[in-house]
C-alpha cells in the first residue's frame, strides 16, 4: 500500500498567488491566494465590486497583475500553447459579432484555435441551440446568448470551466439548466469556477466557496461549513438540516457587511 505522503499532491487546476492588480492607485485585487480543485463546483462570492471580475480577467490573460501570479495548471494564460481546450470561460454572455449565425461564430472560433470544425455541431447541441444554429446571433434573447457564450466555453472540451455570472437574467427554465449543466461539468472531473450575485442558487449550485470582498479573501471553505460557521448560532441550530442552504444570503451578509463599499468615481 502506497503512503498518503508518497503521493505527490496534485497541481491546482486554477490558482492565484499573491495576485494584485491596481487601478489608480487602489487594488481591485489585493494580496489575493487560493486554489480551485477539480470535480466541485466552487462559487465565487463578494459584494458588488469585490473584485471577482478582475480576477477572472486576470485568470484568463486579460489583464496584466501588478503583483503575484494567476496561474492555469501551473502556467500563466499567455504560456498556454491550445488555452482553449485548457480552460474553457464566460465573462460576458454577448460577447460575439452580432452578425454572424452562432455556427458561423463557433467555426470561427474552432479554427482560430486548431479545434475541428465537428465540435461545432456537438456543442451546438449539448447547449441546446443545434435548431437556430443557421440565426444571427444578434437577434438572440439574453438566454440564448447565455448558451452560446457556454457552447463557446466548452467547444475545447477543457477540463478547466470559468463562468461569470452565468444565470444572469435567466428565467427559471434557464437557471435549471445552467445549474444542471455545471454540475455535471463539475461530476465529470473538471474544476469549475463560477462567480453569481444569486445566493439562493449558488447554495443549491456550489459545494465550495471563494469569498472575497474589497478584492481579499474573505473565506475559502464549503458551502456547508460557510453557513455552519456565519450563521448565528441560534438560528442555525433551530433550522433542520435540509433548509440550511436558505441560510446562504444571511451567512454572506454577516461576514461581508463592512466589505461593501461605492469607490467615488
Ligand atoms: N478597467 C478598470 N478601470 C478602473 N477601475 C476598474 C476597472 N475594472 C474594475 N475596476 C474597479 O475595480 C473594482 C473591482 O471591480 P470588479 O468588476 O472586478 O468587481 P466585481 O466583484 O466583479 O463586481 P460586480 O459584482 O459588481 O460585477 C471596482 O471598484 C471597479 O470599479
Amino acid at each position: 500500500m502506497t503512503s498518503p505522503s508518497a503521493t505527490p499532491a496534485p497541481e491546482a487546476a486554477v490558482e492565484a498567488r499573491d495576485l494584485t492588480r491596481r487601478y489608480g492607485g487602489r487594488a481591485a485585487v489585493d494580496a489575493l491566494t487560493f486554489q480551485v480543485r477539480p470535480g466541485v463546483v466552487t462559487g465565487f462570492l463578494g459584494p458588488n465590486g469585490a473584485g471577482k471580475s478582475t480576477t477572472m480577467r486576470l485568470l484568463l490573460g486579460l489583464e496584466r497583475p501588478d503583483a503575484g501570479e494567476a496561474l492555469i495548471n501551473g502556467r500563466p494564460y499567455a504560456e498556454l500553447s491550445r488555452p482553449l481546450a485548457e480552460v474553457g470561460a464566460m465573462l460576458e454572455a454577448k460577447a460575439f459579432h452580432k452578425g454572424r449565425t452562432a455556427r458561423k461564430h463557433l467555426l470561427c472560433l474552432a479554427q482560430s484555435q486548431g479545434l475541428p470544425a465537428t465540435r461545432v455541431d456537438e456543442v451546438l447541441d449539448l447547449v441546446g441551440l443545434a435548431d437556430v444554429a443557421d440565426r444571427r446571433a444578434g437577434g438572440f434573447s439574453l438566454g440564448m446568448a447565455q448558451r452560446l457564450g457556454i457552447a463557446a466555453a466548452l467547444l475545447g472540451d477543457p477540463r478547466i470551466v470559468i463562468l461569470d455570472e452565468p444565470v444572469n437574467g435567466l428565467d427559471p427554465e434557464g437557471i435549471l439548466w445552467i445549474r444542471t449543466l455545471i454540475k455535471r461539468l463539475a461530476a465529470e472531473g473538471r474544476t469549475v469556477l463560477v462567480s453569481s450575485h444569486l445566493m439562493n442558487e449558488m447554495a443549491v449550485t456550489a459545494d465550495h466557496l471563494l469569498v472575497i470582498g474589497r478584492g481579499r479573501l474573505l473565506a475559502d471553505c464549503s458551502t456547508a461549513e460557510f453557513i455552519r460557521r456565519h450563521t448565528d448560532p441560534d438560528v442555525y441550530a433551530a433550522t433542520p438540516e435540509v433548509a440550511r442552504p436558505a441560510l446562504l444570503e444571511e451567512a454572506f451578509m454577516r461576514l461581508t457587511a463592512d466589505s461593501v463599499q461605492y469607490a467615488a468615481a
